[in-house]
């Protein structure tokens, strides 16, 4: 390859794989097919979607969040943290996460454990446990992480984060959403979803339990 004036052969991911001098010369570079595979998959999206986080990955404890947004964030990306229970999830709380996720650019999402969710909603809640529950959130495209908190507030993961946006579903008014004001103090703002879908984990449990005692059709 003809180069000349500090030309350079360039790696997809940026390596400088060899550079010209100032007059005229042919270079070349050998290619580590190794590299190459691993960049193909990487840059070119159409491949085998390895790229793509498997479920699993998502499901992280604070201090792995913690240490992963930390890098996004220095390299400029936005953080957003919400947290529920997330029981049996439904239309609207899909819609609120997607919400959530396009207030930043990766979204962590806080849900209680099944005691936690006890002693909120309920000795028979919840119907699904944790780990399904965080299994269901991790699933979802708009859902970066998903970290299981034990405490009845998640104001030590918000303390923790500090993410640039609370988001909270508007059923909350703001004075009562945990972790408003810290972190609003640390320069974050605050943001309330209004709802899309008139749906609830409560009514869905309702419905169920309703038509277990409506008298079977018989014809
Ligand atoms: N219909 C809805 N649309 C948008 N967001 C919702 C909706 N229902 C709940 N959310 C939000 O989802 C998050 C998790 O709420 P939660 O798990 O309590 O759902 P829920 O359906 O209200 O459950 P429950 O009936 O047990 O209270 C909260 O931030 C809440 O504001
Ligand atoms: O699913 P819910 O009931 O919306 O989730 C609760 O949210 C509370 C809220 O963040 C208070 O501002 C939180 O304290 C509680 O632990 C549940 O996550």
């Amino acid at each position: 390859m003809d180069m000349a004036g500090h030309s350079m052969i360039v790696a997809p991911d940026g390596t400088v794989l060899q550079s010209a001098a100032m007059e005229a010369a042919v270079i070349t570079s050998k290619l580590d097919s190794t590299a190459v595979d691993e960049q193909r998959h990487r840059f070119y999206p159409a491949g085998d979607r390895s790229w793509l986080t498997t479920d699993h990955e998502k499901v992280q404890d604070l201090d792995t969040v913690a240490a992963k947004t930390r890098l996004i964030r220095r390299q400029g990306s936005r953080l957003a943290f919400t947290n529920g229970c997330f029981d049996l999830v439904h239309a609207g709380h899909v819609s609120y996460l997607e919400a959530a996720r396009r207030t930043a650019d990766c979204l962590v999402v806080g849900i209680n454990t099944d005691a936690s969710v006890r002693s909120l909603k309920g000795a028979d809640r919840p119907v699904n446990n944790e780990q399904d529950r965080a299994r269901v959130l991790a699933a979802l495209g708009c859902v970066d992480y998903v970290i299981l908190f034990a405490d009845p507030t998640p104001l030590r993961l918000i303390t923790t984060l500090l993410p640039d946006v609370l988001v909270k579903g508007a059923d909350w008014p703001e004075a009562e959403i945990v972790g408003a004001s810290e972190v609003k103090a640390a320069g974050g703002r605050v943001v309330r979803i209004v709802f899309q879908h008139d749906r609830s984990t409560t009514a869905l449990i309702d419905k169920i339990r309703a038509s277990a005692r409506a008298p079977i059709n018989t014809f």
